[in-house]
């Protein structure tokens, strides 16, 4: 069945998923626009990731329908890319080649492949560190490297969940301008899931609050402020402290 939002890259209806008599997800209704940057926030264990899985099907709803592009979700069909939070540079490539990996498997045509790597090199500034491999690099580079290898498809829908979650703030504010300066070149629609308010409001063009389980969508926060933030501005620290209390009261 075809659904028929144009402007919708992603639409969910009426989503529900239980595991046996554990009710995770209840009828979800919202959508993502073309291009969007959207975060999904919300307590621990309410579904985040369940709902990345229900997309990308792993896993099968209980009830209702993901949409992609007015089809239902099949990442065979669709150009979906992913970063989540386990490191995942391939550790015997070097990083040009760590770019080329999902080009091979997707049989792109040798020039095509290197005019993406060298721009990604470029958009990265990684171009010294073509030949060098992961574990000779920093921390960062190689993250800088895993976000390179999500945006080099030219994916339509980039989800990422919890990518930053393990780092120190400065690696953290570092790799969120790297993904909005990415984003904003490609124009590739993101799903960021994430626990960190802070990191939600640095980022989103509009933020999804999650209930409690049985979870639901409690509140959508529009965020309007220019690109790059300033975290001490204090209509930031108003949205920042709003999608706290946002989170707090259940
Ligand atoms: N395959 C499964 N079988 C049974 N229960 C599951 C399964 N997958 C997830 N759950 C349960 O569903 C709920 C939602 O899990 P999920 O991992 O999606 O939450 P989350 O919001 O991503 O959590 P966190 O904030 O901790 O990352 C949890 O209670 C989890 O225990």
């Amino acid at each position: 069945m075809k659904h028929n939002n144009e402007l919708a890259k992603v639409q969910v209806c009426d989503l529900s998923k239980n595991f046996g008599s554990l009710k995770v997800l209840e009828n979800l209704n919202f959508s993502i626009k073309r291009g969007e940057f959207v975060v999904v926030v919300g307590p621990t264990g309410c579904g985040k990731t369940t709902f990345l899985n229900l997309l990308t099907r792993l896993i099968q709803p209980s009830s209702g329908e993901l949409y992609i592009d007015g089809e239902p979700a099949d990442p065979k069909q669709h150009s979906l890319s992913f970063a989540f939070q386990e490191p995942s540079a391939i550790p015997w490539l070097n990083v040009e080649d760590n770019l080329k990996f999902g080009l091979k498997i997707k049989r792109y045509p040798k020039d095509e492949i290197k005019k993406r790597v060298e721009q990604m090199l470029k958009l990265l500034g990684l171009e010294k560190f073509r030949r060098s491999y992961p574990s000779q690099m920093s921390v960062s580079s190689v993250q800088r490297v895993i976000i390179g290898r999500a945006f080099i498809t030219y994916p339509d829908l980039l989800l990422m969940d919890e990518p930053y979650g393990q780092m120190d703030i400065k690696m953290r504010f570092y790799l969120e301008a790297e993904v909005l300066r990415i984003w904003k070149e490609l124009g590739t629609t993101v799903v960021f899931i994430t626990h960190n308010i802070e990191e939600a409001t640095y980022l989103a063009e509009r933020v999804l609050i999650l209930s409690n389980k049985p979870t639901s969508i409690k509140e959508e926060v529009k965020i309007d402020l220019p690109h790059p933030r300033d975290f001490t501005d204090p209509e930031f620290v108003k949205i920042r402290e709003y999608i706290t209390e946002q989170i707090k009261w259940w």
